[in-house]
C-alpha cells in the first residue's frame, strides 16, 4: 500500500513547498492538498520536481470563508463564482501536474442545488483535459448542511453527468460516519472511485486509532488490485505530524514475494 500525505492536515506549520519535502523525507509516495492558491504554482512545481512526488489532488476554493461558505458549486446563485473557482483550480492543477480537482459543492439543498451542481460538474469535466474531477460526500457533523453527504447521492450524480473524468473521492472517515459498511461499499464503488482517503473514525485522528480496521481495508483493497496511494487526511495529535506516522509501518506490511 502506498500513501499520499494530505498537506491540508499534515505539516500545516510549514509553507507548502517545505511540506512537500517533509512528506518525501517521511516516505510518502505522493502528496495532496486542500487550497494551495496562496502559494505560487511555480514553487509547488519546483518542490514536486525536486522530490519526485506527484500532487494527487486539490480543491476548488471555499468561496467567502468569513461568510461560512465551503465551496460554491451547488449554489444556484453563485454560478459565475463556481465557474471561476473551477477555472482557477484547473489552471493550478495544470501548472503543477496535479492529478485531480475536487469540486466543492457548498451548503445547499434541493433540486435547484442538484441541477446547479450537475451543470457545474459538466462544465468542469468538459474543461478538465487529462485531470480527474472528484466529488466527495462529507459527514453531517463536520459539515452540517453540505450538499453532498452520502456515496449513494454521489453515485447517482456521477451516473447522471455521465462523463468518464468524473469520479468519487471515497473518504473512509466520512463514509464510516454517514453510512458504515466501508469495505463492502469500497469494493462495490471501486469502478467509479478516483481517490481514497483515510483517517481514524470518529475522531479523525491517526488511522490506527478508532473504530475502522485499516489493516483489513488495505488487505481488501490489495485483493481488489487497487494500488494507488491512499490519502492520509487525519489530524495528528498536538499537530506533530512526524510523531504520528507509526501507523505507516504497523497497519501495513507488504506481502512477501
Ligand atoms: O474534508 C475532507 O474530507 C476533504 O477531503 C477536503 O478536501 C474537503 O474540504
Ligand atoms: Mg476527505
Amino acid at each position: 500500500m502506498k500513501f499520499s500525505a494530505n498537506l491540508g492536515f499534515l505539516w500545516t506549520e510549514l509553507p507548502l513547498p517545505e511540506a512537500i519535502h517533509a512528506a518525501a523525507n517521511a516516505g510518502f509516495a505522493a502528496v495532496e492538498c486542500h487550497w494551495p492558491y496562496a502559494t505560487l504554482a511555480d514553487d509547488v512545481r519546483a518542490a514536486l520536481g525536486a522530490t519526485g512526488l506527484r500532487m494527487l489532488g486539490l480543491n476548488t476554493s471555499r468561496g467567502d470563508v468569513a461568510a461560512g461558505e465551503n465551496g460554491v458549486c451547488a449554489l444556484p446563485d453563485h454560478v459565475e463564482q463556481a465557474r471561476a473557482s473551477i477555472d482557477q483550480a484547473l489552471t493550478y492543477a495544470a501548472a503543477t501536474g496535479t492529478r485531480a480537482v475536487h469540486i466543492m459543492a457548498g451548503f445547499a439543498a434541493g433540486p435547484n442545488a442538484r441541477g446547479t451542481f450537475i451543470e457545474n460538474l459538466t462544465y468542469a469535466c468538459d474543461n478538465a483535459g487529462d485531470h480527474l474531477i472528484l466529488i466527495e460526500p462529507l459527514n453531517h457533523f463536520d459539515a452540517p448542511g453540505y450538499f453532498l453527504s452520502t456515496t449513494e447521492q454521489a453515485e447517482a450524480i456521477i451516473a447522471e453527468v455521465g462523463h468518464p473524468n468524473l469520479r468519487l473521492m471515497f473518504d473512509c472517515y466520512h463514509v464510516q460516519i454517514m453510512e458504515g459498511d466501508v469495505s463492502r461499499r469500497l469494493a462495490r464503488l471501486l469502478p467509479i472511485i478516483g481517490h481514497i482517503q483515510i483517517a481514524g473514525a470518529p475522531s479523525r485522528g491517526r488511522p490506527d486509532q478508532g473504530e475502522l480496521n485499516y489493516s483489513f481495508i488495505f488487505e481488501e483493497l490489495t485483493r481488489h488490485g487497487y494500488d494507488l496511494p491512499l490519502g492520509a487526511e487525519y489530524r495528528p495529535e498536538g499537530g506533530d505530524t512526524c510523531a504520528s506516522l507509526g501507523w505507516m509501518d504497523t497497519l501495513w506490511s507488504a506481502p512477501a514475494g
